[in-house]
């Protein structure tokens, strides 16, 4: 293919996306994009961060998890800052209060202006949490008001073997069951194989889980299953956040790496946004 051929195709290709993006804005819920610092940034780090990134609540809900020890001063610094992000948790515990050397409860998390939590990350599952755990969390932080971000996700055996749906279907069945009112949850499909690696799902790949786990949700708690955002996460960065964006049942990301830079991180932001000028 010539130059301009390409050119031409690629054209076309950036028509089609934009197109896609447009009406799904104008059929579903605003976009939600979430960065997860995992045990990353300083206090220095976060402040800078925060006075350099922006969001317009219009066009996208963002979120921002931090470690523990940064949540009070970063909700403090977005107030002042009114950045329009909002605060998320990494992990919580299930009871009030109690004899839990080193958990944070859902009432500390709500003192420090906390709106989200991430619950069953695959890190966090591989270091030990259960099913059940993470039930318990997601029924606490859904009683308080809270949205969970409930992670679900094969690992690469799994992946190999075929396994993706069985897999997502489980830990949906095992984290959703039993639940009176599921409108503030979250699911975020978290391939771990594609964790840091660099190596993300392609788009057309993690739509089509994507749809497995609206309908697991869906057999569990019927049609509320379509308003639920789904998000994706596993090396989301700047060049592949604008293609995700573009399906149908990607409401939004998980983001680690890429979220740690300012710019990368606007960037994704900007792709999810409904006006594509800028992205
Ligand atoms: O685990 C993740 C977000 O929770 C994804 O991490 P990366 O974006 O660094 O692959």
């Amino acid at each position: 293919m010539n130059t301009s051929a390409r050119r031409q195709v690629k054209a076309i290709v950036e028509q089609i996306i934009k197109e896609q993006i447009q009406s799904r804005s104008l059929q579903r819920q605003k976009p939600l994009v979430v960065a997860n610092w995992k045990m990353n940034m300083s206090l220095e780090k976060a402040l800078h961060f925060l006075n350099s990134v922006q969001s317009d609540p219009q066009d996208s809900t963002v979120v921002i998890c931090p470690p523990y020890p940064l949540l009070y001063p970063v909700n403090i610094a977005m107030k002042k800052l009114q950045t329009g992000v909002q605060l998320g948790a990494q992990n919580v515990h299930w009871e009030d209060h109690g004899a839990h050397t080193g958990e944070v409860s859902v009432g500390m998390l709500q003192e420090v202006g906390c709106n989200f939590v991430l619950i069953g990350h695959s890190e966090r599952r591989m270091a030990g949490e259960s099913e059940e755990a993470i039930q318990h969390k997601v029924k606490q932080v859904l009683q308080s008001g809270m949205y969970p971000i409930v992670c679900v996700g094969e690992n690469s055996e799994e992946f190999k073997q075929g396994l993706t749906s069985q897999i997502v279907k489980q830990q949906i069945e095992a984290a959703l069951k039993n639940l009176p009112n599921i409108s503030n949850i979250i699911i975020a499909y978290e391939p771990v194989w594609a964790i840091g690696t660099g190596q993300s799902a392609t788009p057309y790949q993690a739509e089509g889980v994507h749809q497995t786990i609206r309908q697991s949700i869906h057999d569990l708690h019927g049609s509320i299953a379509h308003r639920i955002p789904i998000l994706y996460g596993g090396s989301v960065h700047a060049e592949n956040a604008r293609s995700l964006a573009a399906y149908e049942n990607i409401d939004g990301v998980l983001v680690g790496g890429a979220s740690l830079e300012v710019k990368s991180f606007q960037s994704i932001i900007r792709s999810f946004n409904k006006e594509l000028g800028s992205a």
